[in-house]
Formats: C-alpha cells, sequence, structure tokens
C-alpha cells in the first residue's frame, strides 16, 4: 500500500481520501528541515501547501517518492528541477483557491482605499477619528494588473463589476482574451503610468522577481495603493516603505513576504500599511478545494498511474491510464532495444503510432521510448526528466501519428538515427497487453522481450544456427526461445535469442567472431 506525509495543515478531508482510495497517510505538521530529512524515505509521497520546502537535499533522501503534491497553486517552494531529475512527480491544484485568493486581493484593496485595519483598531481604541480617515472611491478608477492568469482575471472581473478600469500587463495575454474580460492591454510601462492601484498576480520566477523595483515604483503615478498577494519578491519591500514614508505611494497591502514566515520584516510599521499572514487562500471553500483534490490526484497517480496537473509530466486520465499501461512497457522496451544497439552519440529519433495507440495520449509513450532509449547511456534517467536529457544532449525527438492501418492492429516504430546510421524497431501489443517485437531495421521478426537475449545480425547462409547453438551449448547457456528473420533468401538475418541467464562479454565476442555473423549483443529487458 503506498504511503503519503501530509506535512502542512490540510483539510481532514485530505485524510479521509487518501484513506478511501487505499493509500496509507501520516499527518505530520511543523517539521524542520532536518525532520523531514530524517523521515520522508519511507513515503511515495509528499502532500504540501506552502510552508514545507520541497529541496533538493530533501529529495536526494527521498527514496521511494514518487509524487509531491501543493495543495494550492504555487509551487516555489518545490525545487521542481531536482524533482524532475529524480522522477518525482509534480502536481499542483491550479483552480482551488484562485476565487479565494481573488477576493482576497479585493479585500485588501478596499482595506488600503479605506484604512479599514487602522480606523478598527482607532475606532476600539476609543479614538472616533472621523477626519483621520479620508478614504478613496475605488469606481471609475484605473486597476492595474500585472499578471492576467487564472487569479488576475478573477480579479479582473470583480473589479469590472466594481465600475474599475482595468489594464493588464501580461506577455501571454491574448488580445482576444483581454477583449473577452473587458480589460486593456497594456505595456507595463503604460500600466504603471496609468494605474491608480496596481494588483500582482504572477507567480515568482527569474523574469518576475523584483518586477516592482524600486525605479518602477517610483515611476508609479503619485497617490498609487499598491496589493501584492502572489508571492513575496515581486515587489521591493524597502522601496514601498520608503516611498509610504515619503507619501509617493498613497497605501500598501501585503499578503506575502520575502521571507515567511514574517515575524519581522522592513514594510512593517510603515504608514498605511495592511499585511495579513499569506491569507490569500485560507477560506474553508478553498481549503476544502485543495485538499479533496492533491489528494484525489495524488492518490490516482499512486493507484492507477493518471497524473493531472503536473507541472514536470504530461497528464494522464485516469480512463487512459489502465489502457496505457501495457503500451508504456512496450514503448519502453522498444526504446531500450534500439538504445542498447547504439554505440554512437544519438542524434535523432522519431516514435511512430499506428493502428489503435494512435488514438491514444501518446506523450507518456514518447517519453517512455526516450527513458528506454537514454537509459544504457544515463544512469539516471526516468519517465520524467528523459525530454529533458534528451534535448540537453541535442537529440531531436519526433513524434507522428499516423492516420494509417499497420500490419498489426496497433504498431510504435522507434527509428534512431545515429552519426553512423539509422535503425528502426517496431513492437506491437499481443491480447492487448503483452509487448512483442515484429520489426527490426524493417525484417519482420516474432519475439517477446525477455530478461536475457542475444541480438545476432549475420549472413544468411546455411550452417549459422547449428554453430550458434554448439558454440552456446558447450558453454552450459539454455536457449528459452529462438526467432529469426530476415530480408530476402541469402540476404541479411537477425536472429534474436532469448537465454537462461546473462551472457558475459567473452562469450558475446566468441559469438561474434563465428563465421558469417556481423554483430552479435547481448541484450537485457
Ligand atoms: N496569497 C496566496 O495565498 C496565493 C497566492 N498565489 C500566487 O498567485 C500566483 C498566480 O496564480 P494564478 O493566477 O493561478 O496563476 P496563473 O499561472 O493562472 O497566472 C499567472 C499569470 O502570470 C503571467 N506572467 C508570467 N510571467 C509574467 C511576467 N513576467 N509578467 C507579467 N505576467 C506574467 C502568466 O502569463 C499568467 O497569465 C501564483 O503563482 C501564486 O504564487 C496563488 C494562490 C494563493
Ligand atoms: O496554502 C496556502 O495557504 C497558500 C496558498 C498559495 O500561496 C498558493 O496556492 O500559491
Amino acid at each position: 500500500m503506498p504511503k503519503v506525509l501530509i506535512s502542512d495543515e490540510l483539510s481532514p478531508r485530505a485524510v479521509e481520501i487518501f484513506k478511501e482510495r487505499g493509500v496509507d497517510v501520516d499527518v505530520k505538521v511543523g517539521l524542520k528541515p532536518d525532520q523531514l530529512r530524517a523521515i520522508i524515505g519511507a513515503y511515495d509521497g509528499l502532500a504540501i501547501r506552502s510552508a514545507t520546502k520541497v529541496t533538493a537535499e530533501v529529495l536526494a533522501v527521498a527514496e521511494k517518492l514518487k509524487v509531491v503534491g501543493r495543495a494550492g497553486i504555487g509551487v516555489d517552494n518545490v525545487d521542481i528541477k531536482a524533482a524532475t531529475a529524480r522522477g518525482v512527480v509534480v502536481m499542483n491544484t491550479p483552480f482551488g483557491n484562485a476565487i479565494t485568493t481573488a477576493e482576497h486581493a479585493i479585500a485588501l484593496m478596499f482595506a488600503v482605499a479605506r484604512q479599514v485595519p487602522a480606523a478598527d483598531a482607532s475606532t476600539q481604541a476609543g479614538k472616533w477619528e472621523k477626519n483621520r480617515f479620508m478614504g478613496s472611491e475605488l469606481s471609475f478608477k484605473t486597476l492595474g494588473l500585472i499578471g492576467c492568469g487564472n487569479i488576475g482575471s478573477i480579479v479582473a472581473e470583480r473589479a469590472i463589476g466594481l465600475k474599475m478600469r482595468v489594464a493588464a500587463y501580461d506577455p501571454f495575454l491574448s488580445e482576444e482574451r483581454a477583449q473577452a474580460l473587458g480589460v486593456d492591454k497594456v505595456t507595463l510601462d503604460e500600466l504603471i503610468a496609468r494605474a491608480d492601484f496596481i494588483s500582482i498576480h504572477t507567480p515568482l520566477t527569474e523574469q518576475t522577481r523584483n518586477i516592482l523595483g524600486r525605479e518602477r515604483l517610483m515611476k508609479t503615478r503619485k497617490g498609487v495603493r499598491i496589493v501584492n498577494c502572489a508571492r513575496g519578491g515581486l515587489v521591493d519591500e524597502l522601496a514601498v516603505r520608503d516611498l509610504l514614508i515619503s507619501g509617493h505611494i498613497a497605501g500598501a497591502a501585503f499578503d506575502v513576504f520575502s521571507e515567511e514566515p514574517a515575524k519581522q520584516n522592513v514594510l512593517f510599521g510603515a504608514p498605511n500599511l495592511v499585511c495579513t499572514p499569506h491569507l490569500g487562500a485560507s477560506t474553508v471553500e478553498a481549503q476544502e478545494n485543495v485538499a479533496l483534490q492533491v489528494a484525489e490526484q495524488m492518490s490516482d497517480y499512486l493507484m492507477t498511474g493518471a497524473v493531472a496537473n503536473s507541472l514536470n509530466m504530461p497528464n494522464v486520465s485516469a480512463e487512459d491510464a489502465p489502457r496505457l499501461a501495457p503500451y508504456l512497457k512496450l514503448a519502453e522496451n522498444l526504446g531500450s532495444f534500439a538504445g542498447q544497439l547504439t554505440e554512437t552519440g544519438i542524434k535523432a529519433v522519431s516514435i511512430e503510432y499506428e493502428g489503435t495507440v494512435a488514438a491514444l495520449n501518446v506523450k507518456p509513450l514518447t517519453q517512455a521510448v526516450i527513458t528506454g532509449l537514454l537509459r544504457p547511456q544515463l544512469e539516471n534517467v526516468n519517465m520524467v526528466n528523459a525530454p529533458i536529457l534528451a534535448r540537453e544532449r541535442g537529440v531531436d525527438v519526433a513524434e507522428v501519428k499516423h492516420d494509417r492501418d499497420s500490419d498489426y492492429q496497433t504498431q510504435i516504430t522507434v527509428t534512431v538515427t545515429t552519426e553512423r546510421r539509422t535503425r528502426s524497431v517496431s513492437g506491437t501489443l499481443f491480447g492487448g497487453k503483452r509487448p512483442r517485437l515484429v520489426y527490426i531495421k524493417g525484417i519482420e521478426i516474432e519475439a517477446e522481450f525477455a530478461p536475457n537475449m542475444l541480438y545476432i545480425t549475420n549472413d544468411d547462409k546455411p550452417g549459422f544456427i547449428g554453430r550458434l547453438g554448439a558454440l552456446l551449448g558447450d558453454t552450459g547457456v539454455n536457449i528459452a526461445t529462438f526467432h529469426l528473420g530476415r530480408d530476402k533468401p541469402g540476404g541479411e538475418a537477425i536472429a534474436l535469442v532469448a537465454v537462461d541467464q546473462k551472457l558475459d562479454g567473452a562469450l558475446v565476442d566468441r559469438i561474434g567472431a563465428l563465421d558469417g555473423v556481423t554483430q552479435a549483443k547481448a541484450l537485457a529487458f
């Protein structure tokens, strides 16, 4: 039974769902990094929010870990590169808390416009300072949105409902989408020049870090109000403090900070500053949504191989997962077959899908082919990191789906081009689930993949099979199955021999030296 660790506060629904789906679960919240490292080796899954840092050090000792599930959106607390390198799928729940977070951004905008927290504190202190708290209306003001994805779009809709004008800067926002939302698509400079309120809704990346730096903040309109409900690090906190004190910025609201938990921060104590402790996603509704969703996604992956909302793997639906399982084996074996025969640098691989398989989601199958192909050369290749490793090595990967009938009801063909030659190998599933090799270099052959195999190419001349059988017999190697194919009588022949033991290099060399043999290679599956 797979076992999951929940290491951040998650709704109890998550535990119920894991259990209902047959996943064992431990809840240990508030672990220090060394405590997490000490226990993570026992778990197949790790469910987190934003407090747990899934670093390369944690991943290095997470020997069984297959999946990290983020109950929320931002994954800047997960080292995705390290997870990918170790074959750990990282998934999030991209929609479950978007409305809640957008609502918090709107709440913060009202809070800074009307100084609600300070007015509340003053009133409850018995001061009745009616003249101190002069606010600003939101109606007909311009809201500048930096980032207009899930949350930014919801903020835009709500703001338009409040009669605000909305200008959005987002390089990935299309003109059509902007029009449909009713926002002006602008450059960042235009936004800075026009906005009365600025709200940020981008992830924290190397491109967005410090996107509102001091220089840009100084170019904003005097009296601007700024809301950061996305991530600490997007806005220069010290510059905001200085500009709040100077009065250039009329108000700022921060839900997120460059260091969290933010027990201290340069912003604290600045005038007209509203702070909340990363509460963007903290509603009962959002927490139910994300806990339920992450538990479902992680259980599905661990129990069936279905992948949803992954940041480093193609999605595989729960419906597709069982159908893909035997194909994944076939695809990896075909890749492995080609990879084991390849002795020089791989330049390109083409993966062709024909018949039934062409109607499936073939992305994961392509990843399985590449995994098998690279494994003889690279120790730590897996389904998750294979495409990246191939790209890093300059291997051109082509995926082709043919809308035509093949000799078999379903067929995958892997063609590898190296510095020296192009070689193809095809396979099918017998009975819908048993992988079979059906062509090698266009030569028809029907063979299962066995743990230990001998691949031989030779001249199609009488006597060869006897010589090979005698040599194997003399050296005590038992033949399990023997498959032959040839391009034409007297032409090139291929033998695939499954044997009951691992073949040593010296014996393979002796086979390679037999009369008529052009290549002999031991293969393992
Ligand atoms: N305060 C909180 O509790 C919460 C904070 N968040 C934060 O909100 C962020 C946004 O979430 P979603 O809207 O769901 O993500 P999303 O991925 O749907 O939208 C992000 C948008 O930012 C845009 N973007 C990326 N780079 C940009 C750049 N350099 N300049 C301008 N725009 C850029 C993208 O094109 C995308 O449209 C998350 O990454 C997370 O960090 C999310 C949930 C809760
Ligand atoms: O889990 C939380 O409370 C924070 C949510 C968040 O920041 C996110 O989903 O990106």
